[in-house]
């Protein structure tokens, strides 16, 4: 017995959820999970199924059944194995509360990925990723060398047959032609609300601001700084008694929490793009029961 999820997004009409799940039954699948959402605003369809193949189907097996299907409809049509690990790169500058706090949820099992190496351009958490037996490489940073800087990552990115890159708070713009290249495949944290407080030093421009919340956000990048589509937002309260240098300890916690549910999204495949928002689904029935706590 194998599970897989099941991910399409194509263009609104009928009969599209007839097509996969008639093609489940003909495979022998068994349907766990269900999430459509059609939008009227862009005419697009959305639809994650998690499945069990009693006979064990191959993935090259399921993926040319549905071929006809995919042609048919014009799908983006993605089917996973439920059970393999997505290889995930981390990157982080001087913060490392969301490293670390990362590094816990997949040390007990919260958070099933393959963390194939940490990246930074600095030398802070080296001893850190080393003790977890994870590669770790520093990669300096300037504006001059900025170019062979993300020719080193891509490198890593090809030999570690990197999916997902995470910036856990790495504080270094990506080039429009990464962000190209790496499309829908790297998230970041930004600790602001956003829109609110775009680029370096939000808790800087909510204090001058007098804001009564603090927030983060996690969002795929995209060329343009922190407009990227949001995947997950949280809020934290504050006082106007509380400093700029307050808000950077209450908003840890949110920004670690907040970056951990949009990797859990994405590694299940409960997130797709839709222009510039993210189509995010619920959670199949036992997709934490992989935890281990303690
Ligand atoms: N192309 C993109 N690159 C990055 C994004 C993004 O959305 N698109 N998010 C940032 C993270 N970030 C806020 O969350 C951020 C990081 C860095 C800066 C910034 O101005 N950096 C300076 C250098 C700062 C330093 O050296 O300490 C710079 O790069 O000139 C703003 C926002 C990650 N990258």
């Amino acid at each position: 017995m194998k599970s897989y999820v099941l991910t399409v997004t194509c263009k609104s009409t009928r009969g599209i959820v007839a097509a996969v799940t008639g093609g489940l039954a003909e495979k022998g699948c068994y349907i766990s999970d269900s999430s459509q959402f059609n939008d009227l605003e862009t005419g697009l369809f959305f639809l994650r199924v998690s499945f069990i193949s009693q006979a064990g189907a191959k993935l090259e097996e399921l993926r040319e059944a549905f071929a006809p299907a995919v042609e048919r409809f014009g799908m983006t049509m993605e089917i996973r194995d439920s059970e393999e690990r997505m290889k995930v790169l981390l990157m982080v500058s001087r913060f490392g509360h969301c490293l670390n706090d990362l590094l816990y949820r997949w040390k007990i099992g919260a958070l099933p990925i393959d963390i194939v190496g940490v990246v930074s351009n600095h030398f802070d958490y080296q001893k850190v990723i080393a003790n977890h037996d994870i590669p770790f490489h520093c990669i300096k940073v300037t504006k001059e060398n900025k170019p062979r800087a993300e020719a080193q990552l891509m490198e890593i990115v090809e030999q570690t047959g990197a999916e997902l890159i995470v910036l856990a708070r790495y504080m270094q713009v990506l080039s429009d032609a990464l962000c190209k290249k790496m499309s829908g495949r790297i998230i970041n944290i930004h600790h602001s609300f956003l829109p609110s407080f775009k680029g370096a030093n939000p808790y800087k421009q909510a204090y001058e601001r007098g804001v009564k919340l603090i927030g983060a956000t996690a969002h795929y990048v995209t060329a343009d700084l922190d407009e990227g589509p949001i995947i997950e937002q949280d809020i934290a309260r504050i006082t106007h008694a509380q400093s700029a240098e307050d808000y950077v300890s209450i908003g840890r916690d949110v920004e670690s929490q907040v970056l951990a549910r949009a990797i859990h999204a994405h590694i299940h495949r409960r997130t797709l793009i839709n222009g510039n928002r993210v189509v995010v689904f619920p959670p199949s029935p036992g997709s934490y029961a992989s935890e281990r706590m303690g």
